[in-house]
């Protein structure tokens, strides 16, 4: 099994990227948890609004799955504006950027999705984009070339990020709001289940919504999917409500543990808890075990095992908690 094809993967699949696109909530209102963060940017948005200018450029961050992209389209939204995405990676040289500015009407939104991995010379334009709305482009070459400034309609830029720590300083300086996102508690996932089941015309008993909610690792992307597959169990059994005895049979046989673990965290786990004895074991070494790249085991898989405090990070590497060894059974060797 492949990251790709991992049920409980925080990343979204391809075919993800298509259907996610019908469970977004479209307005704030519909938007579930994340109460700091919504209370914060309606605030925001509404002062904005008053005075008729664009939004305060918002910088989201936080683990795949956790509404980023919903969040920019609810933005464009509410302001009235139209969304406009791309991605850092998309955006190779600066006049690509300059084309997309440019293109720009008052109070669009541009979202810039991974935009940590945008490239220094771009990034240079984007600065006096963000904070006088205007570009300077160099024309001709040598002795005579110049430079001319374009002024740019006011909009707000969305960029979202995992990988906070990886923006540079003056890029995230020019960041009016800076929202980070949080895993979401088992009430807050239940509600969006509901609301899921609810688009795909199925009905979810309170409980069974509850069993898919604990099991989703804080992550919305997670729950919806599980309640796909899990729909799909209780379909082919006939059932016209899905009950959280069915929830939970299907959820056993789609091997995702009580907290939402699988196959791959119980390799990764039991991995640094008998070969390493609990650590402390460097990414590398965790990785080559579990045959993954460690960007991507710092990016995916261990925020969430983090956040449970299975795992904590120590400047000579990772170690296993006495919480860990108890969900497995095992004893901690020096406790
Ligand atoms: N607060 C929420 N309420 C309801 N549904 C949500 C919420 N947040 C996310 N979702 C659902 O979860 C799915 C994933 O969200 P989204 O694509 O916005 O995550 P993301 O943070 O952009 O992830 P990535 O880092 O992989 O780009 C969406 O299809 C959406 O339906
Ligand atoms: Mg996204």
């Amino acid at each position: 099994m492949t990251l790709d094809d991992r049920l409980v993967s925080s990343e979204a699949t391809n075919t993800e990227l298509t259907s996610e696109q019908q469970l977004r909530p479209a307005t704030l209102h519909d938007y579930i948890g994340q109460k700091n963060v919504k209370d914060n940017l309606s605030v925001f948005m509404e002062a904005a609004k008053l005075r008729g200018e664009a939004l305060d450029h918002v910088l989201l961050y936080g683990p795949p799955g956790l509404g980023k992209t919903t969040l920019a389209s609810i933005i464009a939204a509410e302001m009235g504006g139209e969304l406009r995405t791309t991605s850092g990676p998309a955006i190779e040289r600066a006049g690509d950027l300059a084309a997309i500015l440019t293109a720009l009407e008052p109070g669009d939104v541009l979202f810039i999705d991974e935009i940590h991995r945008l490239n220094r010379v771009v990034e240079e334009v984007l600065y006096p984009a963000m904070e006088d709305f205007c570009l300077d482009i160099v024309i001709g070459k040598g002795p005579t070339a110049r430079s001319v400034r374009l002024d740019l309609p006011p909009f707000t830029l969305v960029g979202a990020t995992t990988r906070a720590g990886m923006i540079s300083a003056p890029l995230r300086d020019r960041f009016g709001v800076l929202s980070r996102l949080e895993y979401y508690n088992p009430e807050d996932l239940a509600q969006i289940v509901q609301r899921s089941a609810n688009v795909f015309d199925t009905v979810l008993s309170k409980e069974a919504g509850y069993e898919l909610a604990r099991r989703s690792r804080g992550t919305p992307r997670i729950a919806n999917r599980l309640l796909k597959r899990v729909r799909d169990f209780s379909q082919v059994n006939g059932e016209s409500i899905i009950s959280l005895e069915s929830a939970s049979t299907a959820l056993e046989k789609l091997h995702v543990d009580p907290l939402g673990l699988d196959h791959i965290d119980d390799k990764l786990l039991k991995g640094m808890m008998v070969q390493f004895k609990g650590g402390p074991v460097g990414l590398e070494t965790i990785a080559a075990t579990i045959g993954e790249e460690p960007d991507t085991i710092e990016e995916v898989y261990e925020p969430y095992l983090l956040q449970i405090g299975f795992i904590q990070r120590t400047p000579r590497g990772r170690v296993a908690t006495p919480l860990c060894y108890d969900h497995f059974g095992l004893e901690f060797p020096n406790g």
